[in-house]
């Protein structure tokens, strides 16, 4: 390669680099605080305090002028109000001082009794000294944005961190928040910068560069594959929805082989109507739940019943149908006493077409097994085996999954729960280590525009150089949105809007 085109080669990379790295420190004027554990009476209540007039708070809320005081380390103390000298509390601070603090600046922190008047005269107190305001909503949070303690991933991280219900959902935030999808957007993007770097330094010396071909078709080539990984990312098979919204479960089976009395039994709560009566739940009865520490919606539908010819129940099939048909997981119910004293020789066409709906993801549980007496095990084992291997080779299945419950009886109900963790766990597990989960529509969005816009490169590439260029250019700028948004405003806006006032 000509030596000249290196250095302008170089040169790009560095100025790209330089783009996208964090911003630097904004220094704010304003010290703000605010309460930053719950509201309410609580044992201890947390204090937070940010800004250049943090030690200035220190010192005229524990009455020491000239106190030095170490760095992250709990003290313990007594705190006077500035303006009346009465005392407001005896506590602990913690001096955090720049930048090794949440938002980069001085921080203190007040860790005092959680008693209303408490808080209130130490907020009070500290809104007393010079300089110090209020925070607003995500105020801290911002400025640890704002001063490149945090980026964009890595606060929506904590967002999530904050609204996380089960432990699948927390597990994923707490390693979003600790910038694993940042960091991995941000190598992508300096693959990026490193591939496009030659095309501009191409056309900035066009002909006279002396570059060989090869040295093009090779930028090409990683372009290429930076596009393929980009779009793995993007083809998650809905993992980050099912994060977001739960893994969907659907109980289906014939009419009365107490699908109800399941989901009331496994969200602990009369959800929906059981009776003795065939064809009771007609709608779909939803509930979110947490198994094994991952989200679920399961969902009550309609006995299966493909012969009837009422009306509001054949609505009732279809959705089911449908709601069998979207779901992740399927637990297909039977009554085993109703199974068990099927007439052998019969050919229950009913009973053959409802077979048909077992797929791979669908548990068979045979229910109520509280009536098939001790005597008759034997032969119940026998007819079982006997239905999986027909589901199986009439489904062409390798494998069937089944369990024997009793709803009434509580009979097996815990390895229940045990096997839909095992199959929650292999669905939300797996892949977790080949690319972070695309957690958020933002994410996707973005990405979606940098592989358009790689492909309109490629396109391009060979007949038109400058366009080619410009698409790698937009490429890399929707990669950056991403945690480094250069329209800040609106964004910051709509995601500190759902933190709370001290976070
Ligand atoms: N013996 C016994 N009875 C059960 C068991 N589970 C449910 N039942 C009874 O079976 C009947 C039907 O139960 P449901 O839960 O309403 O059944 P379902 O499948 O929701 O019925 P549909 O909504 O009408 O399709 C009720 O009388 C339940 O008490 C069980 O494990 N053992
Ligand atoms: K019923
Ligand atoms: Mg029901």
């Amino acid at each position: 390669m000509n030596r000249l085109f290196k250095r302008n080669y170089c040169k790009i990379v560095k100025d790209n680099y330089r783009e996208c790295a964090p911003p630097k420190f904004k220094f704010f004027k304003d010290t703000i605080f605010n309460l930053s554990s719950g509201v309410g009476k609580s044992g201890v209540a947390i204090v937070r305090v940010s800004g250049p007039d943090s030690k200035l708070v220190l010192k005229e809320l524990t009455k020491k002028s000239n106190i030095e005081p170490k760095e992250r380390l709990a003290t313990l103390s007594t705190f006077y109000h500035p303006k009346t000298n009465e005392q407001v509390d005896k506590g602990i601070f913690v001096w955090f001082p720049s930048p090794n603090s949440f938002t980069g600046e001085d921080v203190v922190e007040f860790h005092i009794h959680g008693g209303r008047a408490v808080i209130s005269e130490t907020l009070d107190a500290i809104s007393s000294v010079d300089g110090t305001r209020p925070s607003e909503q995500g105020e801290f949070t911002r400025r640890a944005f704002e001063n490149g303690k945090m980026d964009l991933t890595q606060i929506e991280g904590l967002s999530d961190l904050l609204d996380a219900s089960t432990s699948y959902q927390k597990k994923i935030a707490l390693k979003q928040m600790q910038g694993s999808i940042g960091q991995f957007y941000f190598s992508l993007r300096k693959d990026l910068i490193r591939a496009s770097a030659y095309m501009e330094a191409f056309i900035d010396f066009g002909d006279d560069a002396e570059i060989d071909n090869e040295t093009v078709e090779q930028s090409k080539r990683s372009i290429i594959a930076i596009r393929d990984k980009i779009q793995a990312h993007l083809d998650d098979g809905r993992r980050g929805e099912r994060l977001r919204d739960g893994a969907s479960i659907a109980i289906v089976g014939p009419p009365n082989s107490g699908k109800s009395s399941l989901i009331n039994l496994l969200s602990n709560r009369k959800a929906s109507i059981v009776s003795p009566i065939a064809g009771t739940t007609r709608d779909i009865v939803e509930v979110t739940l947490d198994i094994g520490g991952y989200p679920v919606v399961i969902g009550d539908t309609a006995g299966l019943r493909l012969s009837t010819n009422d009306i509001i129940e054949k609505e009732g099939i279809e959705m089911a149908k449908d709601r069998f048909n979207q779901s992740d997981i399927k637990l297909f119910l039977f009554d085993s006493n109703q199974l068990f004293n099927l007439d052998n020789n019969s050919n229950d066409n009913e009973l053959e077409n409802l077979l048909n709906f077992i797929d791979n993801e669908t548990i068979i549980i045979f229910n109520k097994f509280d009536l098939i007496k001790n005597s008759s095990q034997d032969k119940w084992s026998q007819l079982k085996s006997n239905i999986l291997e027909k589901i199986k080779t009439k489904n062409n299945l390798t494998n069937v999954q089944s369990i024997e419950i009793s709803c009434n009886e509580n009979i097996k109900i815990k390895e229940l729960i045990s096997l839909l963790k095992l199959n929650l766990s292999n669905m939300f597990e797996m892949n977790d280590q080949e690319s972070p989960l695309l957690t958020r529509a933002r994410y996707k969005q973005h990405l979606t525009e940098c592989v358009e816009s790689l492909d309109r490169y490629l396109y391009y590439c060979d007949e038109d150089i400058v366009i080619a260029s410009e698409e790698l250019r937009r490429a890399l700028l929707s990669i950056s949105a991403i945690t480094h948004p250069v329209d800040l405003n609106d964004l910051l806006d709509v995601i500190f809007r759902d933190f709370c006032i001290g976070k």
